[in-house]
């Protein structure tokens, strides 16, 4: 998702300072996630990748997930977190909500991170939500190029509306099957909060559109890898300045071009966000003290990811962006468009060696809305944007 993460900041509380870290950040992993350390308990894979299947609560019980979120916090009072606000629109009366906390969204999730402090909060339990289920998406041989930019920018809409896709979508409204929504904003843990709902639909139709315009310039979308070869399965592009999972903010000779400016509107809707967020967490704890928790952002890079409907994000910490960024906590927002996913987080992959992990297990395909589709365009897939300062 986005940039640093309390650990590299912080490196007496690092027992392996470069090996460990730099094995915990694998954007390409393939999920389930398995057990990093020695010391860690055996759990069954199944439990965890349960995470936002049909049986959300009961799975989660014993989940590796959960082991992240209960792991031991021996230097908690030193440590600091990145935590999360996801906003979820809902549609046609459906919102998905995915395990421990999780937000997919029918339409859109806000994430706001940010490293803080605080304990750790407990994980999330998933509130009254059926959760469809997922069609597990293949894993696809990794292509060896390290090149980025070969291929000309991807395009996130298509020119003419997929009527298969609707068809889809129809048919699995009438099924019968019904999501009931959960709280539209709530806090998950201190200092991660979901807005469900913040993203009107003509707000998303925009967001698409400035995206899809930008991406297909030559500084937009493309895959983005390592040089040993293998690449992310998702369509990035980035605004404001450049980040890749190889060079991070550093130099990147293979990227030739200077990336867009992020767009006023969208950092007019990340201050609206916060502020929301703000609100919330006043509202919840009785207190004024919101600003210190989540502390107000301006972004200088925006990170777009499009997954198609085999999409994913291995788990990985935000923990690129500069040491002020980081010692200040400043949060990092996140909209999400487009078909819901299962999105992933936890206290700690390896209980030894790190905290704060998330990522995208999977998108669930066509759970889309349909306006959004008719009005924007935008192929099948989950449109993400992280922003962040530097
Ligand atoms: O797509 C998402 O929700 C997460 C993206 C993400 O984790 C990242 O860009 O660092
Ligand atoms: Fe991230």
């Amino acid at each position: 998702m986005s940039s640093s993460s309390s650990s590299s900041t912080h490196p007496p509380i690092r027992k392996t300072p470069t090996t460990s870290f730099e094995s915990l950040n694998n954007y390409d992993e393939q999920f389930p996630p398995l057990t990093g350390g020695s010391k860690k308990k055996k759990v069954s894979p199944t439990s965890e990748v349960d995470l936002g299947s049909t049986k959300p609560s009961s799975s989660c019980k014993s989940s590796q997930f959960q082991n992240w979120t209960r792991g031991k916090h021996r230097d908690q009072g030193t440590r600091r977190r990145r935590a999360s606000l996801f906003i979820d629109e809902e549609v046609n009366g459906t919102t998905f909500e995915v395990g421990a906390g999780t937000a997919g969204s029918q339409t859109s999730v806000v994430e706001l991170d940010s490293i803080n402090p605080s304990s750790p909060g407990k994980s999330s339990q998933s509130h009254n939500s059926k959760i469809r289920k997922v069609r597990n998406s293949g894993f696809k041989s990794r292509d060896q190029s390290p090149k980025r930019r070969e291929d000309p920018p991807f395009d996130i809409c298509s020119s003419v509306l997929d009527t298969s896709i609707n068809d889809w979508a129809l048919a699995d409204e009438t099924n019968g099957e019904t999501v009931e929504v959960s709280n539209k904003h709530r806090v998950l843990r201190p200092g991660m909060v979901l807005l469900k709902g913040f993203l009107s639909h003509d707000i998303q139709v925009d967001i698409v559109k400035t995206c899809r315009e930008l991406g297909v310039k030559p500084a937009g979308f493309y895959q983005p890898g390592y040089r040993v070869g293998s690449k992310l399965h998702l369509q990035m592009m980035c605004l404001g300045r450049n980040w890749d999972p190889q060079t991070k903010y550093g130099e990147n000779t293979d990227i030739d071009s200077k990336a867009a400016d992020i767009p006023v509107a969208f950092s007019v809707l990340v201050e609206e966000a916060i502020r929301e967020a703000h609100a919330l967490i006043d509202r919840e704890s009785g207190t004024e003290d919101a600003e210190r928790i989540l502390p107000v952002m301006s972004p200088d890079i925006c990170i777009v990811n499009f997954y198609s409907e085999t999409g994913r994000l291995g788990l990985h910490q935000d923990r690129d962006e500069s040491q002020e960024s980081i010692v200040k906590g400043l949060p990092i927002v996140s909209f999400s468009v487009g078909d819901s996913a299962e999105f992933l987080y936890g206290e700690k992959r390896d209980v030894e060696e790190a905290q704060g992990v998330h990522g995208v297990k999977s998108i669930i395909p066509n759970s889309a809305p349909m306006s959004l589709l008719n009005e924007s365009n935008l192929r099948t897939g989950r449109l993400n944007l992280t922003f962040r300062h530097f």
